[in-house]
């Protein structure tokens, strides 16, 4: 089977990129199959583009084969795009996704579910031993509700009703989340990529 290498060490991301690589005949690996060997890598980029490419290049460059990065978040209209690039660290502490839940609930909490509207985002980095690194973008657009709900997925999930469907992504089978989430669409993109 072939393999393809995700610069990430978040399973939720993981669990989405096995379900979508799936139908590709690719098997997913990421830094928690190869770590401890590979460190942090700071995003200190201001786009999700910036971070993509920081994650993807690192990995690309020290494994000397084609990696994919995704970097992702919510941008929430009411906040003026807020949290954005800066989702997995909206509440201060790195990767606490509750907290960040109840961060964007408090700052929401004055907003009529008209004013709720937001988008996920997706960017996928493509790096690849000496060519300029591929940007792929996926939107899933939505609203915020007014309290977690459900149990499956990760990050905010629970906080968000995509259009068209009178439940959060969280309560979404894993499959249903992987015919419309950012993440696919970005995907959707890659396909002349990925059958080479
Ligand atoms: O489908 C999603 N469903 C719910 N939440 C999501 C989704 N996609 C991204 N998110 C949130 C999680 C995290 O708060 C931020 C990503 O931050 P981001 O830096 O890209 O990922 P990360 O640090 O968790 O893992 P890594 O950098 O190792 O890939 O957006
Ligand atoms: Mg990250």
């Amino acid at each position: 089977m072939k393999e393809i290498v995700i610069a990430t060490r978040n399973k939720g991301k993981v669990k989405d990129f096995e379900l979508l690589f799936n139908k590709y005949g690719i098997k997913v690996k990421s830094l928690l199959d190869l770590s401890p060997e590979i460190g942090d890598i700071e995003e200190t980029g201001t786009t999700f583009e910036e971070n993509a490419a920081i994650k993807a290049e690192a990995i690309s460059e020290k494994l000397h084969i084609p990696v994919i990065a995704d970097d992702s978040g919510i941008e929430i209209d009411a906040l003026n795009g807020a949290p954005g690039v800066y989702s997995a660290r909206y509440a201060g502490t790195d990767k606490d996704d509750e907290a960040n839940n109840q961060k964007v609930l408090s700052e929401l909490k004055n907003i009529p579910s008209s004013d709720r509207t937001a988008r996920f985002v997706c960017v996928l980095a493509i790096a690849e031993p000496g060519k300029s690194t591929v940007f792929k973008r996926g939107e899933c657009e939505g609203k915020i509700g007014f309290e977690p709900v459900g149990e499956n997925g990760f990050g905010y999930d629970p906080l968000f009703y995509p259009s068209g469907f009178d439940k959060t992504m969280a309560q979404m089978s894993p499959k249903e989340k992987s015919e419309i989430s950012h993440r696919k669409k970005a995907l959707d993109q890659l396909e002349d990529w990925l059958q080479k």
